[in-house]
């Protein structure tokens, strides 16, 4: 049996039309949330996706405030800017768009984001707080996996999920996330020798690992749950880490690339910034 489709596109709608009315709400009592999103340089790609964050915000009343910068810009102006955001009262969520020029160093940038703030759940304070399971501002790729998983009512208690990357921004956490949630949870990296011995054995694969249609339905358990997070640019289309004409042969349910995991991406970084403009985390 072909594979149930997960797709993220549709949720994310579903749930910008529930923040519409949030974003309302907060409106009339004398709240705008407000997110201000840094962008570096003119990488296209970049550019692109601080567009769909745009629009996104607009689409649920959320006020987005983009600030261009060029490379040549020093650490230490950008550590100014962001210092003046943290204390500018209207502004409830920080963006900087990742990847950084070479020149500043992302983990500076990164601590240097009032974390109540930081709704890219980037922060040390806020990674810590998401290990220790307490209430918080996560990570977007891994909140938006974990949504897409309850929003089909798959059980994740007990379940071997396998994850397959260790970013500090998608595998690492996403890992945490299945673990708070009650999985059982491998990592699996470069340095992994046999990885389809570990695959095979998946209930939940997580596929972050940025190579194109490398995993097929070979590396699948029958009836998996397939999350593709990779975003691959080739010959100008989008495709994700796995092939999917192949695995939605063996998989339960799969997530596509593209109208998977990117559009949740943003549904939650809007869900963060309302949750910031509410004033949620205690700091
Ligand atoms: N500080 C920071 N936070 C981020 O969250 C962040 C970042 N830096 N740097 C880059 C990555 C990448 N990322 C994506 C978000 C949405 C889609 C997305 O919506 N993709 C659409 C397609 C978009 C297209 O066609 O280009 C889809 O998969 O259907 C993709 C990628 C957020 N990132």
């Amino acid at each position: 049996m072909a594979a149930t489709i997960i797709n993220g596109k549709e949720l994310a709608q579903e749930l910008r039309l529930g923040m519409k009315d949030e974003v309302k709400q907060l409106k009339e009592q004398g709240v705008t949330p407000q997110l201000t999103v840094v962008l570096i340089g003119d990488n296209p790609a970049s550019k692109s996706y601080v567009n769909g964050k745009r629009k996104a915000s607009d689409e649920v009343g959320i006020l987005s405030n983009i600030i261009e910068l060029p490379t040549s810009i020093t650490e230490e102006k950008l550590l100014q800017l962001i210092s003046e955001l943290n204390n500018d009262q209207d502004v409830h969520g920080i963006l900087v768009q990742l990847p950084l020029p070479e020149h500043i160093k992302e983990q500076h940038i990164i601590e240097a984001i009032d974390p109540s703030k930081d709704v890219d759940g980037f922060h040390p304070i806020n990674i810590g707080r998401m290990m220790t399971g307490q209430d918080t501002l996560l990570p977007c790729t891994p909140y938006g996996i974990i949504t897409m998983l309850q929003s089909k009512n798959i059980q994740i208690a007990g379940k071997h999920a396998v994850v397959i990357g260790r970013s500090n921004i998608v595998g690492k956490p996403v890992g945490q996330l299945l673990l708070n949630e009650n999985a059982t949870v491998t990592y699996c990296h470069s340095k992994t020798p046999d990885l389809k011995s570990y695959t095979r054995n998946a209930d939940i694969l997580i596929v972050a690992m940025g190579i194109p249609n490398v995993i097929n339905e070979d590396y699948l358990k029958d009836d998996a749950i397939v999350i593709d997070v990779g975003i691959n640019r080739v010959n100008g289309s989008l495709t994700g880490d796995v092939d999917f004409e192949s695995a939605k042969n063996k998989a339960a349910y799969i997530t596509p690339v593209p109208k998977g995991v990117g559009p949740m991406t943003i549904a939650m970084l809007l869900k963060n910034t309302i949750k910031a403009a509410k004033g949620l985390s205690d700091n």
